[in-house]
């Protein structure tokens, strides 16, 4: 039993969700300023009124993006558009209905609005900005307000083509972007985003919660300051979706839970970043920028495609009705790897409906892995010209079949082949075998080999400087150790750091490759050596939880430093709360003191034992044992 299912004094949120009926006064209150804020000394600046033309039929005029905010420093700007959901809403007759003016309640609450500062450097007031989130530099935020808003089960994609229009519209004006939704629909929204929004150059992250922001106990603040932190401080050129910690790519995401804080997963992709006492970022899954590229919103997207999911026995007949006109394209979720029931009648009516031009997607219902063509019923599959989905999710196959079948002027072949193509990080295609081969030959220690032989001139050491941490890196990270050996034998010195000051150690320990590490260690490597936001091996792999790459690094001296364990009371809560041994285990065998308090002055064991959770109640309770019976050995 998890967590959620234990806790329900402390995940449930008490009723009325809202103090008051705070909505209506919120609403005559354009302005947002509750009286408690608002300087009569000193006025703010009022909304534009020339932008308020700026609004789309679905946005309140109250709301209306006003003009950028006038004030010192360094200051990021973000714009939150808030759609509805879970978040913002409030009990009405016994039941959760969307909830206006969450803007004002942000800021009643100091960790998201510094009224001090707001007022200080006169920001408009529909501007609110968070509290000093890194030395000398402001988030300021403006929350723009849907009407109506949505429980997300009520959104289609003419309310993500709204969203993706009002990014259009104020694309330059801000940073990046934050939209808040429900969490019923949020993996489909996102994933329609990140079609609809071609050259994205800045973050689009979806957040939401599954308990009310109002609730005492809830991750409706988590979320959103997660997401509004990283959209603000991040460039993250992609539509991602933040939840309880991780940051996703949007279109690899799907709801898996109705009830636990950790509702998503991206089942076939890690997270491009977690959070935890640090942000740690996975650069090399996060999408590169074109860089010159503008924007393009693709609104047109096609309405009638559907979502099939097979199961044993269904009938052809059934099959006919569902991939009639006007349906033009359907995601058709099969069993395993792709496979379906093999009856004539059934391959009948795939093969006419594709011969008449549907356009069939094979995904797999199951949550991890990909569609392949191993078996028969596969095969048999793809004879009746289905495009394969590969690893993707029903929510992106769908978004995606939308996108192409939107696309105007393309052939079907046209269309098919956009289909079967990476469009925007949302499926992993699989090895072709000239990229097998090129790999099993040590396409790497090719490189590696080639860039060793140029010598004598000073272009070639210029360059050799430059690419050699790169490819000794990307040695480390894949695990090569052949061509880590080749340096060594080389004489090249594998203590060499790449721009973000990460070593061969750094990537091996993340990645777990603890042979690699146990060579880099006997080659005499730095082992506590800080990359440039003062990371070491160790707290890569203890978050990585590679406890064979951890023992490495604790017998050859590594430690944790001060500012690594500053917040690790907090992590460990957050890990007991959740009832993660192995991360528990991972920081333990890292030498954190598992005593540390969090924030709220409250130790993991305490937290474990207000959850109920058993298993880590008494695994924490033997490392405190432990650590009595031996001091000196921990
Ligand atoms: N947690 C949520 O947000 C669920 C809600 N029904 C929604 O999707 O709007």
């Amino acid at each position: 039993m998890g967590s959620a299912d234990i806790l329900p004094a402390l995940y449930k949120c008490p009723a009325p969700y809202f103090e008051g009926d705070s909505s209506s006064t919120l609403r005559s209150s354009p302005c947002l300023g509750s009286s408690a804020h608002t300087n009569q000394n000193s006025p703010r600046p009022p909304v534009s009124p020339t932008l308020k033309a700026l609004r789309l039929p679905w946005l309140t005029e109250e709301f209306a993006v006003p003009a950028m905010a006038r004030a010192a420093g360094r200051e990021r700007r973000l714009l939150a558009i808030y759609t509805g959901g879970t978040i913002g809403m409030r009990s009405e007759g016994g039941v959760l209905v969307p909830g206006r003016g969450l803007a004002a309640v942000l800021r009643t609450l100091h960790m998201f609005h510094d009224e001090e500062y707001a007022q200080a450097h006169r920001l408009p007031e529909d501007t609110l900005v968070l509290p000093l989130a890194g030395p000398d530099q402001r988030i300021l935020y403006t929350v723009l307000e849907c009407q109506p808003l949505f429980d997300s089960s009520d959104m289609t994609i003419t309310e993500w083509v709204q969203i993706a229009q009002t990014i259009e519209r104020h694309y330059t004006q801000y940073q990046g972007f934050v939209v808040i939704h429900g969490t019923d629909t949020m993996a489909f929204a996102a994933s329609v985003l990140s079609f609809m929004l071609e050259n994205l150059q800045k973050p689009v992250i979806l957040t939401g919660a599954q308990v009310p922001i109002h609730a005492l106990w809830n991750d409706g603040r988590e979320n959103l300051l997660g997401a509004l932190l990283m959209a603000g401080q991040y460039i993250i050129p992609e539509v991602c979706l933040f939840f309880q910690n991780q940051l996703f790519r949007g279109n690899r995401t799907t709801k898996v839970d109705a009830r636990r804080f950790a509702a998503f997963c991206s089942p076939n992709l890690p997270p491009l970043a977690t959070v935890g006492a640090d942000v740690t970022i996975n650069r090399e899954l996060v999408r590169k920028a074109s860089g010159k590229d503008r924007l393009v919103v693709h609104s047109s997207m096609e309405r009638d495609v559907g979502l099939l999911r097979l199961y044993p026995g269904i009938p052809a007949s059934l099959v006919r009705t569902f991939l009639r006109p006007p349906l033009k394209g359907v995601v058709m979720e099969t069993f395993g790897s792709g496979n379906g029931p093999t009856k004539p009648d059934l391959l009948l009516e795939l093969r006419e409906a594709a011969e008449q031009g549907l356009i069939i997607v094979n995904c797999t219902h199951c949550l991890q892995g990909a569609v392949t063509s191993d078996y028969a019923s596969g095969m048999a599959m793809a004879g009746a010209g289905i495009v394969s989905g590969f690893d993707m999710t029903s929510e992106a196959a769908l978004a995606k079949l939308s996108y192409v079948l939107g696309q105007p002027g393309l052939t079907l072949d046209d269309r098919k082949k956009l289909l079967a193509k990476n469009l925007r990080g949302e499926m992993t295609l699989p090895m072709t075998d000239e990229r097998r081969s090129s790999l099993q030959d040590g396409m790497l220690g090719c490189r590696v080999a080639w860039l060793l032989s140029l010598n004598g001139s000073q272009e070639a050491d210029a360059m050799q400087d430059v690419l050699m941490p790169s490819l000794a890196l990307a040695a480390a990270h894949a695990g090569d150790l052949d061509t880590l050996q080749a340096f060594v034998e080389l004489g090249r010195d594998l203590n060499l750091k790449d721009c973000s000051g990460q070593t061969p150690l750094h990537a091996a320990a993340r990645r777990g490759h603890a042979a690699v590490v146990a060579m880099l260690l006997q080659r005499g490597v730095d082992v506590n050596a800080r990359n440039e936001d003062g990371h070491s091996p160790l707290l890569l792999a203890v978050r990585g939880r590679h406890q064979g790459v951890i023992g490495l690094l604790r017998a050859a001296g590594a430690c944790l430093s001060p500012q690594e364990l500053e917040d690790v009371g907090t992590e460990l809560c957050r890990l007991a709360s959740r009832a993660d041994s192995e991360g528990l285990r991972a920081w333990w065998q890292a030498g954190a003191d598992l005593g540390q308090l969090g924030y709220d002055g409250h130790c993991a064991l305490q937290v474990a034992e207000a959850a109920g959770n058993a298993d880590v109640v008494a695994l924490l309770q033997s490392f405190k044992d432990r650590l009595s019976a031996q001091p000196q050995a921990h």
